[in-house]
């Protein structure tokens, strides 16, 4: 502990006198070289029964951050934070503001930081060991009064890890669930497909923006050495509100599968003529039955292929990379809708750094083109209020990140 206990002494100019009291605090007394790791990872993440706040020193480094810092003051705090880490300093613990210390870092227009990064590589590696031990780990709700253990990632269209860990043991929400979610009644309203009981945004047109770059994307693969394939195989799993699937249409690829599981959305598609269109195969059922099979087969191959579910998990994600390496041709590209964490920006790095980590397994790269998202429509102040917001009468809005990361997908020698 001892050198955590140096370290903490350096003294960083605080923002303001607020945080000047507790920075004095946690650097004042260090870490005791009596603690047990036990006590030190307590201490470390502000948990300690006699604890009065759930701030932890990671969020007060990052508060206090000179955003003038010189070279030699930026190597200190990075050696800092790497000392904390190495003795088990949460990336995700929230502070009574709700903010994580890499949010902290965010708002104060700091994410170009070395910190930042360090946050944001803490938060993969601890998603990569979640990954090994969840089955094992029961979820444990927070105490409202302990330092809280921030819920990553939650968004509609595929959630994280931790919240899935969560749902496994929760009553059955629809967002969270896919045979509650499979079983629910849909209703169509205007620019949006939401949840009848619960009023889960499950599709919105704000993304329509999203789905035309997503369907442009996916065409790329649609070129073989510059010049257009004889036969175009697009296939889009989960059609919600036929956005991008009317994108896909309007290309006129040779073959549009659609693969959809809910029965509303599939009377939907009936309805609107899908089914009769002659290019057009629907996939009636979830994609994991569905893509088996069409594996199995062994005929039939993409140029392009978009995913965007609900209430689906990251891990289903990674199971279709599977089947995606077995139905998506050489040149073929893959994207999908990439909510992953975007409840909260530093979550959101994080999923974007993992999915390229796990792509590349399959031999697959990912690259990200930046979109702003930072229109006011987005971001109203509460799902509740009539403020405007695309998130009126919705019970959660899945979005608040100020830049989408546009996804696009393909094996690494193309
Ligand atoms: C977010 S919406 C898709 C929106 C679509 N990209 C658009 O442009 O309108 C998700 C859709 O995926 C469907 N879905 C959910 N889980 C699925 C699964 N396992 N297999 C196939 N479709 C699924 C839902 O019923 C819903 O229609």
């Amino acid at each position: 502990m001892t050198d955590l206990h140096e370290l903490c002494k350096f003294q960083i100019r605080p923002v303001d006198g607020r945080y000047l009291t507790e920075l004095k605090y946690f650097l004042r007394n260090g870490i005791p070289s009596t603690y047990t790791e036990e006590d030190a990872f307590n201490y470390i993440n502000g948990i300690e029964e006699e604890a009065e706040t759930t701030t932890t020193p990671l969020h007060i480094i990052c508060r206090s951050y000179p955003q003038d810092a010189s070279e030699e003051e930026a190597k200190v705090i990075n050696e800092m934070a790497a000392t904390l880490f190495e003795y088990g300093a949460g990336w995700c613990l929230v502070d009574a503001d709700g903010n994580t210390p890499g949010c902290v870092l965010a708002k104060r227009g700091l994410k170009h930081i070395d910190l930042y990064e360090q946050i944001v590589d803490a938060g993969v590696r601890a998603e990569l060991l979640l990954r090994k031990v969840e089955c094992n780990v029961e979820f444990v709700e927070p105490d409202s009064g302990d330092a809280q253990v921030e819920e990553q990632g939650a968004q509609p269209h595929v959630e994280s890890v931790e919240t899935e860990t969560k749902a496994g043991c929760a009553a059955k929400d629809p967002a969270d669930s896919q045979e509650a979610y499979l079983n629910a009644k849909l209703r169509y309203e205007k620019g949006a497909l939401v949840t009848e009981e619960q009023n889960d945004g499950v599709m919105m047109d704000w993304e329509t923006d999203l789905m035309k770059r997503g369907c442009d994307t996916i065409f790329k693969g649609a070129q073989v050495d510059g010049e257009l394939d004889d036969e175009v195989a697009i296939l889009n799993i989960g059609f919600g509100m036929g956005i991008i699937d009317s994108f896909i249409a309007e290309k006129q690829p040779t073959k549009h599968y659609i693969c959809e599981a809910h029965p509303d959305v599939l009377v939907k598609m009936k309805r609107d003529g899908w089914y009769d269109r002659p290019n057009v195969v629907v996939l009636e059922g979830t994609w994991k039955e569905q893509l088996d099979k069409l594996l199995s087969q062994g005929n039939v191959f993409f140029n392009g292929v978009y995913y965007d579910t609900f209430s689906e998990h990251y891990e289903d994600m990674l199971d279709l990379f599977d089947v995606l390496v077995g139905l998506l041709k050489p040149h073929g590209v893959f994207s999908f809708f990439n909510g992953l964490g975007a409840d909260r920006e530093v979550v959101y790095d994080v999923y974007k750094n993992l999915v390229s980590m796990d792509l590349s397994n399959y031999g697959l790269s990912c690259s990200f083109e930046n979109v702003d998202m930072s229109t006011s429509r987005l971001h109203g102040t509460s799902e509740e209020s009539n403020d405007g917001s695309v998130w009126d009468n919705i019970k959660r809005p899945y979005w608040v990140c100020p830049v989408y990361y546009h996804p696009e997908v393909k094996f690494v020698d193309f």
